[in-house]
């Protein structure tokens, strides 16, 4: 079993920007989703793991191993699919793969053949191999991006972002792949996207403003919410009204009417029908709370 320990973990840039702020999570083998708005502090989170950068205070290890003081342990057994990739050079996908093995340290050149063979096989992209990556289309590099993440058969594998921008059908077809990585190494989904983490994410987080908000297994902080949301149709014109009044969670627009959902114990007033709730609920729902907490 691999275990990512993260202890009152901190992060504030040159310009004072706090991104980071006491961060704590155990994390073991399986999909980890790490939930959270643009500017929430994941790609910060997702960097330093990577030891590339260092927090301000707080520390990580992995498998006991202090990754701050020794960033080579971490490095030799991650795999990294950043947000974003970079410049690709002209070369072609099987060219560009083979460089990246010998920068991984695959020095043996039958085996790296193998690999990356192997690897093009199963993102999908052998029959492409001979293209340069900068003619591919959007799912065809992020593809292209776990092939490079997975060479050197990685202990921890970090995923930033990784279908924003995807088509339904290239965002499906890339988290297909991502759930078939396997159960034995720890694999961080880094998302805005609710519905990834529901998907395919047995443990999760959430983080806003750089603090970890609620932490869990999907289903279980649903049912938290169980027999707490309510909904109703009401005029556009009446959300202030609404929101001055109750604990609104969301508003959203369903076939041109506004839908608003509430949070709370008991029925807030007739006609608000009381709904099963969903991640996104729970999501919403947390960063309220939290809101209403530091208001
Ligand atoms: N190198 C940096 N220097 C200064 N501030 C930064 C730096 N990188 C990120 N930030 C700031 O830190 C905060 C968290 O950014 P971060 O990129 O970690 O969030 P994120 O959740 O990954 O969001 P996004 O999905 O939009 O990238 C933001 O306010 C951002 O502007």
């Amino acid at each position: 079993m691999n275990t990512l320990q993260i202890n009152n973990l901190s992060k504030t840039y040159p310009n004072g920007v706090r991104a980071l702020n006491n961060i704590n999570l155990e994390i073991t083998n399986g999909m980890f989703g790490l939930l959270g708005a643009n500017g929430a502090g994941k790609s910060s989170l997702m960097r330093t793991i990577a030891s590339l950068q260092e927090p301000t205070s707080g520390s990580i290890s992995f498998n006991k191993s202090d990754i701050i003081k020794k960033p080579e342990h971490i490095r030799q057994c991650l795999g990294y699919l950043p947000q974003e990739f970079g410049v690709y050079p002209k070369i072609s996908a099987e060219k560009l793969l083979n460089h990246l093995a010998v920068l991984k340290g695959i020095l043996d050149k039958n085996q790296r053949k193998k690999q990356v063979t192997a690897l093009l096989k199963q993102v999908n992209l052998y029959q492409h191999r001979k293209k340069a990556v900068y003619t591919f289309s959007g799912g065809m590099r992020q593809r292209f991006g776990i092939a490079q993440a997975l060479l050197g058969n990685p202990q921890i594998i970090i995923v930033d972002e990784p279908t924003a921008g995807l088509d339904p059908e290239e965002s499906n077809r890339f988290l297909n792949l991502l759930s078939e990585i396997g159960e034995n190494v720890i694999v961080i989904l880094s998302t805005h996207i609710v519905e990834d983490v529901r998907n395919l994410c047995p443990k999760m987080a959430i983080l806003s403003n750089g603090e970890i908000i609620s932490e869990g297994n999907p289903k279980d902080l649903v049912a938290s919410i169980e027999g707490k949301i309510w909904t109703k149709i009401i005029p556009k014109n009446d959300i202030e009204v609404y929101k001055n009044t109750f604990d609104v969670i969301s508003t959203k627009l369903v076939a041109g009417d506004t839908q608003i959902r509430i949070l709370s114990n008991k029925k807030p007033e007739k006609d608000f029908q009381l709904i099963t709730p969903n991640l996104e609920d729970f999501y919403f729902a947390s960063l309220f709370n939290n809101q209403t907490k530091k208001a």
